[in-house]
Formats: structure tokens, C-alpha cells, sequence
């Protein structure tokens, strides 16, 4: 079968949020499709749609993101257009999106993963152990929160929203002596000027997916489906799906603190993976190794370790 390939007249629309950071990774998107299927930039369109995660009058508030409603925040209007055929793929952050993907979505397409490591970013300091005592940290991630006060309980976190450089007009202003960004945003943006140190893994777990760009399709389309599996980058997916089915398996959502990274080594896939309690009191990491085809058992089976260590009740509080 021979891929029908999009024309400026016919364009591919590529559906994304509107943020820099969305922007970046739809245009990349673009970028390696024309270059895979030597086609002009043209030949592709990118939608920007709004989503409730986007919504200023609800976003704006300091409330914790977890308040006004997690679930595929940055995703339902997204896919409803692609459902609607009014856009035909979608570009996301995968470690935003849902482990389970509406009827008639598949999100089976990942880009190479960026760094996955957590950025500290202070004008002050290099990292957490800089920190002077009861100094104020900005954050609006529950899993950043929760890493950060099993480490140093001393420590208080105030909500943090809002782009890049609102973070940093807040940190000169010395709302928060530090916060963390992703380094695939910093990276993905340029951020050269952000007075970032990365974090060592085995200090901060990243979040599940983090770094990782996904594509989500419509089911029963085709053509896209052989665009994108030219596109696809076979070790990432395959980690990122290890990653999924442990946040899947612990009913995971941006509510619950949870870490998890998976990577390969030698002929073997080692996934690391870390719930906690919200306010820091408590901890639980653990790790194993498998077959690489087996990366998504081993998700699961992490995922039922860590939680009869915790407790069934762990993961409510
Ligand atoms: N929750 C927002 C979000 N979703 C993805 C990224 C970073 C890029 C990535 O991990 O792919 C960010 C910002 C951040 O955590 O600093």
C-alpha cells in the first residue's frame, strides 16, 4: 500500500495547544514528516485549539490544577476535533495525557524523548540541598511537591502557574527562592537563559512520559496510521508504554504523586518507579528488570509491588 501524501491544496491538519511549548512540539511534528515523506512544509497545516487547561478565567486563580479537574484538561477538545475529522492528528506531551485514550483514538506514534530529567531553577542556588531553611519553592506539580517534602519536610511549596517567564518574573520578585521545569520544555523552547541546574534521576523521578512528544490518530484511518508508524521511534514508544501500564495499573492520575522512567539497557528494559504520599510523609520506590517485549508486564508488575508495599489505602489519601 502506498501512502497518499498531503499537497498544499490538501493539506494534513496537525492539531495542537497553543502554548509555546505546544507549538514547538506540533512544529517538530511538522518538521519530520516533510523531511520522512519529502514533502513542503506546506503540504501540512497546524490548528491551534483552545482547551479548558487553557482557559484563563479558570487558570489564572491560584487554585491547584487538581481542583478544576485533571482529566485530559489539556486533551478533550483536541479530541474531539480529531474524532470530528476537523483536524487529523494530534500532537500532545504524552506525560499529559490519559493511559486510556477515547473510542476510536489511538495514541501508538512517539517522537524521540527529549532529556527526562526535572530543571531546579533558582536565581540563587543549584539545587535542593541550596536551599536555606523553610525556604519557599513554587510548584503546581503533586509530584514535584511530594519528592521535594519527603527530602526536605522543612520546606514550603506555594502554587505555581502560568509560562516560563511568569515563573521567573515570580522567582525575581522573590515570590519562591526556586521552582522545576521540564528540561524537554527548556530544551524544546531554548531556553538558554533560564538559570537551570538538571536533576539527577536518581534525585527527582521524573514523571511518567515525561519528554516523550505523542501522536494521537483517529482508529480507523489508514493512511495516517502509515504516515505516522514511518515517524514512530521504536525505543521510545516501548518505553513509554512500560511507563503507561505502571500508571495505568496504579489508576494513576495527575492527583496521585507518581514517578516512573523506563530505559533500556543492554538487551533488557529497567523500569524505576515511585508513589508517594501527597504532603511528603511517605514514600515508596522500587525497580525491576525484563525482556524488552515484556516492558508493559513489567509496568504492571511494578505498579501491584509498590502497592501492596504502600498499602491499598496509599494511593486515597
Ligand atoms: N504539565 C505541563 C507539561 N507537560 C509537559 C511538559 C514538559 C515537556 C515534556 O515533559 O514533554 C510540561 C511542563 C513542565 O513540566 O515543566
Amino acid at each position: 500500500m502506498t501512502v497518499n501524501l498531503p499537497t498544499p491544496a490538501q493539506p494534513l491538519k496537525i492539531g495542537t495547544r497553543g502554548s509555546p511549548l505546544a507549538l514547538a512540539q506540533a512544529n517538530e511534528t511538522r518538521d519530520r514528516l516533510a523531511t520522512a515523506f519529502n514533502v513542503p512544509f506546506e503540504a501540512f497545516q497546524i490548528v491551534v485549539i483552545r482547551t479548558t487547561g487553557d482557559n484563563r478565567a479558570m487558570i489564572d486563580a491560584d487554585r491547584p490544577l487538581k481542583e478544576i479537574g485533571n482529566k485530559g484538561l489539556f486533551t478533550k477538545e483536541i479530541e474531539e476535533q480529531l474524532i470530528a475529522g476537523d483536524i487529523d492528528i494530534a500532537v500532545h506531551s504524552s506525560k499529559d495525557m490519559p493511559t486510556v485514550q477515547p473510542e476510536g483514538l489511538v495514541l501508538d506514534c512517539y517522537l524521540p524523548r527529549e532529556d527526562v530529567r526535572d530543571a531546579f531553577v533558582s536565581l540563587k542556588g543549584q539545587g535542593i540541598a541550596d536551599l536555606p531553611q523553610g525556604a519557599v519553592v513554587g510548584t503546581s506539580s503533586l509530584r514535584r511537591k511530594a519528592q521535594l517534602l519527603y527530602r526536605r519536610p522543612d520546606l514550603q511549596v506555594v502554587e505555581f502557574r502560568g509560562n516560563v517567564q511568569t515563573r521567573l518574573q515570580k522567582l525575581a520578585n522573590g515570590v519562591a527562592e526556586a521552582t522545576f521545569l521540564a528540561m524537554a520544555g527548556l530544551n524544546r523552547l531554548g531556553m538558554d537563559d533560564v538559570p537551570y541546574t538538571p536533576i539527577s534521576v536518581d534525585d527527582m523521578l521524573p514523571a511518567v512520559a515525561q519528554g516523550a512528544i505523542g501522536i494521537e490518530r483517529r482508529e480507523g484511518d489508514s493512511n495516517v496510521a502509515e504516515m505516522l508508524a514511518a515517524l514512530h521511534h521504536e525505543e521510545t514508544g516501548i518505553r513509554i508504554k512500560c511507563e503507561r501500564a505502571f500508571m495505568a495499573r496504579l489508576d494513576g492520575s495527575c492527583e496521585t504523586p507518581i514517578g516512573g522512567l523506563a530505559e533500556i539497557q543492554d538487551d533488557k528494559i529497567r523500569l524505576r518507579g515511585e508513589i508517594l504520599a501527597t504532603d511528603g510523609s511517605a514514600a515508596f520506590s522500587d525497580e525491576g528488570t525484563a525482556p524488552i517485549d515484556d516492558g508493559e508486564k513489567l509496568g504492571r508488575e511494578l505498579a501491584e509491588r509498590l502497592l501492596a508495599a504502600a498499602g491499598p489505602d496509599f494511593l486515597k489519601r
